[in-house]
């Protein structure tokens, strides 16, 4: 279940949690109202998929959503830490233990091997990740046996699967992607999708995607709308022609 309200949501189990949240960009004397009081709860281990027009303030939630940029005002709550309540080195330790982040342009460190790659979250939080754990999500994103290779010699498909697998590698409370398939090749791209989906329901991974594609959101459990900074409506495992019906009602 996800509530998708402008107002406060009730108190639920949830691994996010979004409370009015604000972001108005100070642009000279036009300040961009980017996000006008967003309220909402992801329920543990589903898979949510936002969408909205160009402008709408996907990226914006995403950045603020996972501890990336600070909200003008309201809150953002991680399992049951609010992060607007911790110091921006409180936030960045939070970050690397609870959140991941899976970007459209992979961000792999090139001079790391792929097992590195992987491993990163949990070295730089002075902690080395179980063997058993780490294989079974190497093989769970298909590179078993592709540990020892640099990035420069992977597809972007084989990167992409690094990126996810560093995502998952602590078990975050969440991971946010932000148009993970958006660099990609149709079948590629699919193929990466499912790679993602199937990773995170093998390991009940909450998951929040931002993407253009109505195609990808169809394989979400449920896909939400931003409008003019604002939400604007759910589809619970909606087809693909009626997010995209959705879209153009929108505005898209
Ligand atoms: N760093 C920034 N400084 C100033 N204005 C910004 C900044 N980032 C975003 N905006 C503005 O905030 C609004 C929301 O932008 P945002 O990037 O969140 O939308 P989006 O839905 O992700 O768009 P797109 O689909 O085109 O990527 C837009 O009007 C945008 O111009």
């Amino acid at each position: 279940m996800i509530s998708t309200t402008n107002a406060s949501p009730p108190r639920v189990d949830s691994a996010v949690r979004l409370v009015h949240l604000t972001k108005t960009y100070p642009n000279g004397p036009e300040p961009v109202a980017a996000l006008q009081g967003v309220s909402l709860a992801v329920r543990p281990g589903a898979f949510t998929a936002i969408m909205g027009p160009s402008g709408s303030g996907k990226s914006t939630f995403l950045n603020l959503a996972a501890g990336l940029d600070t909200p003008t005002s309201g809150r953002v709550i991680i399992g049951d830490t609010d992060l607007t309540e911790l110091s921006p080195d409180a936030v960045t330790r939070f970050r690397r233990r609870s959140i991941g982040f899976v970007f459209q342009s992979y961000n792999l460190i090139g001079h790391l091997t792929v097992g590195e790659n992987i491993q990163l979250p949990m070295l730089l939080d002075g902690r080395r990740p179980d063997d058993q754990w780490q294989q079974a999500l190497i093989d769970s994103v298909g590179l078993t046996g592709k540990t020892d290779r640099l990035p420069s010699e992977l597809s972007g498909g084989q990167a992409q699967r690094v990126a996810i697998a560093r995502a998952l590698i602590t078990r975050p409370t969440v991971v946010f992607a932000d148009e993970p398939t958006g660099a990609l090749d149709r079948r590629t791209g699919d193929q990466v999708l499912d790679v993602l989906r199937g990773t995170a329901k093998r390991f009940a991974q909450t998951l929040v995607l931002v993407t253009h594609d109505p195609h990808v959101a169809a394989t979400a459990d449920e896909v939400l709308f931003l409008a003019d900074g604002r939400l604007a409506g759910e589809l619970v495992a909606p087809t693909s022609g009626q997010i995209a019906a959705r879209l153009v009602e929108l505005g898209r």
